[in-house]
């Protein structure tokens, strides 16, 4: 699913009344009936009282379309203007119009010399203040106002994002932004709401049809993807009744250092179990037991050094290699990596010690090959790139980073996003399960073994991410969060391959549709 950015809304909005040649009051209509539907269907004539807070805005309109719905079908609301301006906008003004031929409870004027509304714990809110068109920070009042509503613990639907949320930058301070139970997002989620610093500001969300024009939206080009099922079908490759292991290429599992070996051991298991012909480790000399013991299928190489990686020497030539996992930063090992790197005509993914020594040592950057997969962790990305100001800011530095380079970024977290050629992939899948020892080692594996069968670095890290995420989300239902380990991701990784081609049933339509 494509994240527009706001530049492209607006043009939707233009090209849909253009197009389709309606006015814009008809275009805020839909927008604020599809709100009303949205809510009916839940409520079903509860007599909840609704507070609707309508700013002067396009998203105030909207939130007066969705009031007078309401009043017509007899809920219990009341409207309130949030008079942060008095440059009111034209769909605004005949939206309130029309509430008020509708009802005598005329929505009641919010300044910042007026006490505001008392609002109970199980009354509804509706924040309607601002949409996609702030662009400045929000007034004291305006804070305190949404601190009324966090106050309140009542329920609260945001309408197309959290007021006072940027859909470019983030927010000067946490508590100038709505803290939404719900957010009905019209036409697509915004990326904020998949980012760590901004995410937090809605707790759900939920995507709004409005009819925006059809041609634009699948023609245009945005910057982010959200990756979920529908954008990793088309890029599984089904093997044939005759295939054989040589088909399907040689993992190279480079890392390891003394008390680090298992680390390998789940990166060669990922990447066997992500469908890898053939995996060696090259690890130092002490794991070799231990490795070959606990994964009979993977073959093992060992360095002259006990200890550490110190001269990474092997005669065949891999279809890629993931190198960096329990690697430690040994002066040997560094020295070992930088003649590899001379060396090495394959591709390469490259996580943990492997991006630490680039980070110490960033002439190594340029040794790279083209498109090498880098896996960072928060700490491993800062220790690269240096630190950032927002998680904005992180994604314009990853950018050039990885267009100075020519390399794939893969920014791990809650929602890990994969940048390539000025594009962000963020990944849908995975959960606080993950947050365990050893799920970015087994990450590392599969990528590798995506990469070794002949998917493309970058199909390869979408297409990892996503299983990765999906195995973990079907392993939790089964071992909670607390209790999944690393390798149980590994255990339901064919669990996730066959996800991609099962039935979709209700429930999991309502749950890829609504952000949680
Ligand atoms: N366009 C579409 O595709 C569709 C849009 N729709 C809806 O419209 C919403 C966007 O509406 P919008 O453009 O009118 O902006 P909105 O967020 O209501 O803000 C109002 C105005 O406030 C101002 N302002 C900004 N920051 C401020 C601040 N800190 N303190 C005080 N004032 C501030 C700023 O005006 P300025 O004063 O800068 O001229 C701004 O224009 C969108 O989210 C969706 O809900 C739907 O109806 C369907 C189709
Ligand atoms: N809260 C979370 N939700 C979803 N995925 C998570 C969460 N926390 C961590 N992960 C995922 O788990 C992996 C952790 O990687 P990393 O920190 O390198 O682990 P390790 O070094 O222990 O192998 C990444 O793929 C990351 O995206
Ligand atoms: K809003």
């Amino acid at each position: 699913m494509k994240l527009f950015s706001k530049e492209q809304i607006y043009e939707a909005d233009r090209l849909t009344i253009e197009r389709q040649n309606i006015s814009s009051a008809d275009l805020m209509e839909r927008a604020g009936t599809q709100l009303f539907n949205w809510m009916h269907a839940r409520m079903q004539g509860a007599q909840v009282p609704v507070h609707v807070f309508c700013g002067i805005g396009n998203n105030g309109g909207d939130g007066l379309v969705l009031a007078r719905h309401l009043t017509t079908h007899g809920y219990h609301v009341k409207t309130y203007i949030v008079n942060y301006s008095d440059k009111r906008s034209k769909d605004f003004l005949i939206n309130y119009d029309r509430i008020k031929s509708v009802t005598k409870d005329w929505p009641v004027l919010l300044t910042d010399d007026e006490s505001f509304p008392e609002i109970n714990p199980k009354d509804i809110i509706v924040d309607a203040v601002f949409g996609i068109g702030l662009n400045r920070p929000v007034v004291a009042w305006v804070v305190a106002l949404f601190d009324h509503f966090r106050a309140s613990k009542a329920f609260t639907l945001s309408v197309d994002v959290p007021s006072g949320l940027y859909l470019d930058k983030a927010p000067e301070h946490t508590n100038n932004v709505v803290s939404a139970s719900f957010t009905l997002s019209f036409a697509a989620p915004k990326l904020a709401f998949f980012l760590p610093q901004t995410a937090q500001h809605t707790v759900q969300w939920d995507v709004l049809d409005i009819g925006f024009d059809q041609e634009y939206l699948s023609s245009v080009d945005t910057e982010a993807e959200l990756i979920a099922k529908h954008e990793v079908l088309f890029l599984f490759k089904p093997r044939t009744k005759f295939s054989h292991k040589g088909q399907f290429g040689h993992s190279l599992i480079i890392g390891g250092s003394y008390g680090k070996i298992g680390a390998v051991t789940l990166a060669c298991k990922g990447a066997l179990s992500a469908g890898s012909g053939l995996v060696t480790a090259y690890i130092p000399k002490c794991g070799y037991t231990a490795l070959q013991a606990s994964l009979p299928e993977a073959m093992v190489i060992t360095d002259t050094d006990k200890n550490c990686i110190s001269n990474i020497n092997v005669a065949m030539q891999p279809s890629v290699v993931g190198l960096g996992v329990g690697m430690g930063t040994d002066s040997k090992t560094l020295k070992a990596f930088e003649a590899f790197l001379k060396e090495n005509k394959s591709p390469l993914v490259l996580d943990a010690d492997g991006l630490n020594m680039l980070a110490q040592h960033t002439a190594l950057l340029k040794m790279l090959p083209a498109q090498t997969v880098l896996t960072p962790h928060p700490k491993e990305l800062e220790r690269l790139i240096g630190v950032w100001k927002d998680d904005f800011d992180k994604l314009e530095k990853v950018k050039a980073f990885a267009h100075t380079y020519n390399v794939i970024v893969v920014i791990k977290g809650a929602h890990t996003i994969t940048i390539s050629n000025n594009k962000l992939y963020v990944n849908t899948t995975g959960n606080p399960g993950l947050a365990t020892a050893g799920s970015g080692d087994v990450l590392t594996g599969i990528i590798t073994g995506l990469i070794s069968q002949g998917y493309a670095p970058l199909e390869a890290t979408v297409f990892g991410v996503y299983l990765h995420g999906k195995a973990a989300d079907i392993a939790v239902g089964k071992y909670g969060y607390q209790s999944l380990l690393a390798s149980h991701v590994i255990d339901y990784l064919g669990a996730a391959y066959l996800d991609l081609f099962k039935k979709p049933d209700s429930q999991d339509r309502e749950q890829e549709k609504e952000g949680s």
